[in-house]
């Protein structure tokens, strides 16, 4: 059995929000998948990581893949575009990838248990549900179990980002979150992230309240402070823009203004991803 699995970046947070909102970017990491005798596994990575992600059972995507039960041998050919550690959910893309592929070598349908396993990889279901159903997902968790719905994002909406060389990891910015926000900043959040998913899906002239953060990025500042300081200088012009992710990629909305200094930033328009995850036989 050989197939090809397609996947999408993401940008989650949007803003206001932390840990819920998610919006599938296109821009994609394509793995060949192939089955193989028991106890045989091969990885090639051409692209983002292919220095340093592990050539053995610990690379994430066959870590995804085994997660579902697959046991059997494993040929990958990973093709990565996402880059890595820039808040663009790489990682969740790469989880995302192993999951759909150990579902496929089991021949079973996607459902739910696919966002189950890939979020709790990460502890947070926004990156790996944009990347599994593409447009804007919300998320969130009962309980143990992660739930995501999705719609898709209106036509005006024109994501930029602007990706530094610099990589964060977004396990080391967690570690830089309080444990407790102020009672007014979660309720601007509140309010904000409701906003976002109209903002988002309906009338993208509100982005630029909607994506005003006060969870998350004050805190992780001292990790990309020149992410922020671009963040500012769009936001004063009118741009909504906020952090992608974990950082330090900005996603920005509209156009870029010529007077903001992108220095040491590659500045690149994606589209909105509506479909997600794509899976094709190959022979
Ligand atoms: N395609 C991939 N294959 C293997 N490992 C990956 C892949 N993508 C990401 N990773 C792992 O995830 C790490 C980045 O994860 P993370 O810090 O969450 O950043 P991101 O915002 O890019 O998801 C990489 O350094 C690498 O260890
Ligand atoms: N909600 C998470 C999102 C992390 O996204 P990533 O693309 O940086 O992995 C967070 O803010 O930690």
């Amino acid at each position: 059995m050989k197939f090809l699995v397609s996947v999408p970046a993401s940008t989650a947070n949007l803003g206001s929000g932390f840990d819920a909102l998610g919006m599938a970017l296109g821009l994609y990491d394509d793995v060949e998948v192939a089955s193989a005798e028991a106890g045989v596994l091969s990885i090639a990575v051409e692209g983002a990581g292919s220095a340093d992600v592990p050539l053995d059972e610990t690379h994430l995507v066959v870590r995804a893949v085994r997660a579902t039960g697959y046991t059997g041998g494993l040929v990958l050919k990973c093709r990565n575009a996402i880059p890595h550690a820039r808040g663009l959910g790489s990682s969740a893309a790469a989880i995302v990838a192993g999951v759909v592929a150990g579902f496929t070598l089991s021949g079973r349908e996607l459902d739910t248990d696919a966002l189950q396993i890939a979020a709790e990889f990460e502890g947070h279901a926004d990156n790996a549900a944009a990347s599994l159903y593409g447009g804007v997902v919300v998320a969130w968790s009962e309980g143990e179990r992660y739930r995501a719905v999705r719609a898709d994002a209106d036509a005006r909406v024109r994501p930029f980002v602007l990706i530094p060389s610099q990589e964060s990891s977004t396990k080391t910015t967690r570690g830089l979150l309080p444990a407790e926000v102020p009672h007014a900043d979660a309720a601007h959040a509140a309010g904000r992230a409701a906003l976002a998913v109209h903002a988002l899906t309906r009338d993208p002239s509100v982005l630029l309240a909607a994506t005003e953060d006060r969870l998350h990025q004050n805190y992780r500042e001292p990790a990309w402070p020149d992410t922020v300081r671009v963040i500012n200088d769009l936001r004063k012009l009118g741009v909504p823009a906020c952090v992608s992710g974990a950082g330090p990629t900005v996603i920005a909305f509209g156009d870029l203004p010529a007077e903001v200094d992108t220095h040491g930033f590659d500045v690149r328009r994606l589209d909105v991803d509506a479909a997600g995850v794509r899976v094709r036989p190959l022979d």
